[in-house]
């Protein structure tokens, strides 16, 4: 039948019809071009022309008619113009133009994967949420991380909060935990979030900066809204720059509420831990990855997961009382408080593992609809304001985005229980509905009846009691602006405080309105005095006059929790060595070596100056995943340069293997160095500066102490800044 099938396209004149013929799937990468067409794929023009066969279906229309031709459309005369009649071509370019949906109003460039939560501990005493009901229990999950202020198509690494949206299908409907990497958030009351928003967001009369807070509307919100000034500390923390999504903590952010079978309620709030420990990058390694990989962090988790490395999270729960909650000195209603661990112990109650990349980003990251409001039986919402707007808020913006009330048909929306109600029709739907009465109450019965209401077994709000006068009135509580701030500021280690300091200064810097600057110094020094001088030292101003809080500023005991540094992972486990080698490198030394880092968890890549490999020492050529101009070292936890033995290979003569040393030093990477290294040390200016972070990865001995090096953290103490 294949056989019959005639070269669309092929002009009568030019003889007997051509032969379609079959094609197996390329395997090999080699290019099908027209280049190396055969002649017979070949249309009139010298256009490419692959028909179906074998593996490879047959196009249809969406309606499913046959394609004869995509190449061509349908003309009068072979230089004549189109036709009207040509309705193949029509619907192709109809569904083009109508390609794209609105992206998110925040939160628009994101990533996201499938996974599976089990259970490890049951929390039957407190929440009757069946995904919490036994240790062992398994839930699918959907996972988006993203940044949020830039748009869809702005760069992984912009110094920004990052959403963590958990999507648990559960067995009694959705829960979609939809939190961040930073567990405070920049204001009390959802009315100011679109403010909020528009602030950070490119400035409107000009269109920039893009996915950034490092300008003036921003630090003129901000610094006129104390409430704000705590978040500010963790954006300009190296939270705000992290190494990997699987690499970061998560967090529910609000105060919520279990509610146990006998109707009995706790507070709880919701904490992710990466199992591969937190990390993140320095700033000036940030600005340079988004030039040299702007995808760093997406494909970092597709990579990642297709490697069979499947990243996983411990879910923890602290869990207190009313009367527990009115012990603490502030409100666990106000988002812009955390409760530190130290106060309430974090409770591991479960592990989140993501094992499956999507199949379609469009189908399944982009359509994926979160909304705090979804809830199952157990899990309720506690009067925190901004939560309260929140859950009115993502039904209308899904609408919008999603185009239709049907978009929780979508399959990555659909719950994986079983859905029966009796909303109907609408566009897009796909569901037939069955039955008769499509209402209650009703007298029909079998499948004409339709549902019926849960009762007790459904989602019964809990009965706070609620009392007071209707009034437009924040809470004396949630006065308290600073006291927290101050906490996190000397809960981090000198490093991280050098880098909050330099944050600061960088944003502010970019502030052109004086009086913005002075302002939010002025509140910083409610915060920390050394911190408001050494952000005003480093913006070249006089310190400011303290701007007067509102409250009192509590001192409160540090909380060790809050730094990453003090808290970082010994391992290289999930982390990435670029090893750069010169031709004529010691073959047994690159082997041992990549081994070795495998070994700890760890992969190579392999970068060479050319990206068709080097030649090792035993003739071998080596493949390299990169060239070095391609591959600076910045896309790297760590590095080794394995040269060749006269010359180092002219590794010192190529400028990007000299950046990439020197970033890489910058950057207080670990560094290994083999083979004939010093014409490139020298050529970077590094001579005589090597420390103890700089380790030979000649013989075993030496790749050993190398490879348990790369476990520990960056050589901190190297005098350089980044
Ligand atoms: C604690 C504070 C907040 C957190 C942790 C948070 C978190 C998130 C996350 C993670 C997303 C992205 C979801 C995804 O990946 O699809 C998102 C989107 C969004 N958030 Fe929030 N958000 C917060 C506050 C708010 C507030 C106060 C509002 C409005 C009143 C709001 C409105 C939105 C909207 C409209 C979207 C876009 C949703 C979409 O189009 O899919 N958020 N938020």
């Amino acid at each position: 039948m294949l056989a019959e099938r005639s070269l669309p396209g092929t002009h009568p004149r030019e003889g007997a019809p051509r032969m379609a013929t079959k094609k197996k799937a390329t395997t090999t990468g080699k290019a099908r071009g027209t280049a190396s067409a055969a002649p017979e794929e070949l249309g009139n023009g010298g256009e490419l022309h692959q028909l179906a066969g074998g593996d490879s279906p047959v196009m249809t229309t969406a309606h499913g008619a046959p394609v004869q031709d995509d190449n061509n459309s349908l003309r009068a005369g072979d230089r004549g113009p189109t036709l009207m009649a040509d309705h193949a071509f029509r619907e192709k370019i109809f569904h083009f133009d109508h390609e794209r949906i609105p992206e998110r109003v925040v939160h628009a460039r994101g990533y996201g994967a499938h996974g599976v939560f089990e259970c490890t501990e049951s929390l039957a005493d407190v929440t009757r949420a069946s995904v919490f009901a036994e240790a062992g229990k398994q839930t699918e999950t959907f996972v988006r991380f993203s940044t949020v202020a830039g748009n869809l198509g702005s760069f992984d690494l912009a110094r920004d909060v990052r959403g963590f949206a958990t999507k648990f299908y559960t067995d009694e409907g959705n829960w979609d935990l939809v939190g961040n990497n930073i567990p405070v958030f920049f204001i009390q009351d959802a009315v100011k979030f679109p403010d909020l928003v528009h602030s950070v967001k490119e400035e409107p009369d000009r269109g920039f900066p893009q996915a950034g807070s490092a300008h003036d509307t921003f630090w003129d919100f901000v610094s006129l809204m104390p409430e704000a000034t705590h978040m500010t500390l963790w954006t300009m923390s190296d939270r705000a720059i992290p190494r990997s999504f699987r690499m970061m903590e998560g967090f529910g952010v609000h105060t919520f509420r279990f509610v146990n079978d006998a109707g009995e309620s706790s507070f709880v709030k919701f904490h992710w831990k990466p199992v591969l420990g937190m990390q993140s990058v320095v700033w000036n390694e940030a600005v340079k990855i988004n030039g040299a990989d702007p995808d760093f962090h997406r494909r970092d988790l597709f990579d990642a997961i297709t490697a069979g490395d499947f990243p996983q999270w411990e879910l923890g729960v602290q869990v207190f009382d009313d009367a527990f909650a009115d012990e603490f000195d502030f409100d666990v209603l106000d988002a812009t408080k955390l409760i530190p661990e130290e106060l309430v112990p974090i409770r591991t109650v479960g592990t989140m593992t993501l094992n499956r990349v999507v199949d379609n980003v469009f189908a399944e990251i982009e359509q994926v609809a979160f909304m705090t409001q979804n809830v199952p039986p157990g899990i309720d919402f506690s009067n925190d304001p901004l939560l309260q707007g929140r859950n009115f808020s993502y039904l209308d913006t899904q609408l919008k985005r999603l185009g239709s009330t049907n978009f929780s048909q979508l399959p990555v929306n659909a719950p994986r229980c079983p859905v029966a109600h009796f909303q109907r029709d609408g566009h897009m739907q796909t569901s037939t509905q069955p039955g008769r009465a499509a209402y209650e109450p009703n007298s029909f019965t079998g499948d004409d009846r339709g549902p019926r209401e849960a009762g007790s077994d459904g989602h019964v709000p809990f009965p706070a009691p609620v009392e007071g006068e209707t009034r437009r009135i924040r809470a004396e509580s949630f006065r308290d602006h600073y006291s927290q701030g101050r906490q996190f500021w000397l809960s981090q280690t000198p490093v991280e405080q050098d880098h909050i300091v330099a944050a600061y200064v960088f944003e502010l810097g970019k502030c052109e309105v004086p009086a913005i600057r002075e302002r939010m110094v002025a509140n910083l020094r409610n915060v920390d005095e050394s911190l408001a001088g050494r952000v005003a030292d480093g913006l070249g101003m006089p310190l400011p006059a303290a701007s007067t809080p509102a409250a009192p500023v509590v001192e409160t005991e540090v909380s060790p929790a809050l730094s990453i540094l003090a808290n970082a992972k010994e391992t290289f486990e999930g982390r990435k060595l670029g090893l750069l080698v010169g031709d004529g490198a010691n073959a047994a030394a690159v082997k041992r070596l990549t081994k070795a880092v495998e070994k700890a968890g760890g992969v190579v890549e392999v970068i060479a100056a050319k990206v068709g490999g080097a030649t090792l020492s035993d003739g071998a050529t080596l493949e390299a995943k990169q060239a070095v101009a391609g591959a600076p070292s910045v896309l790297y936890d760590a590095v080794a340069i394995l040269a060749g033995p006269d010359g180092g290979s002219g590794l010192a003569d190529e400028p990007a293997a000299r950046d990439f040393l020197t970033d890489a030093f910058t950057h207080y990477k670990v560094i290994g160095l083999g083979g004939e290294t010093d014409a490139l040390v020298a050529a970077t200016g590094l001579d005589g500066k090597l420390d103890d972070a700089c380790l030979p990865v000649g013989t075993a001995a030496e790749t050993t102490a190398y490879v348990d090096r790369l476990a520990g953290p960056r050589h901190w103490d190297r005098s350089v800044t980044a």
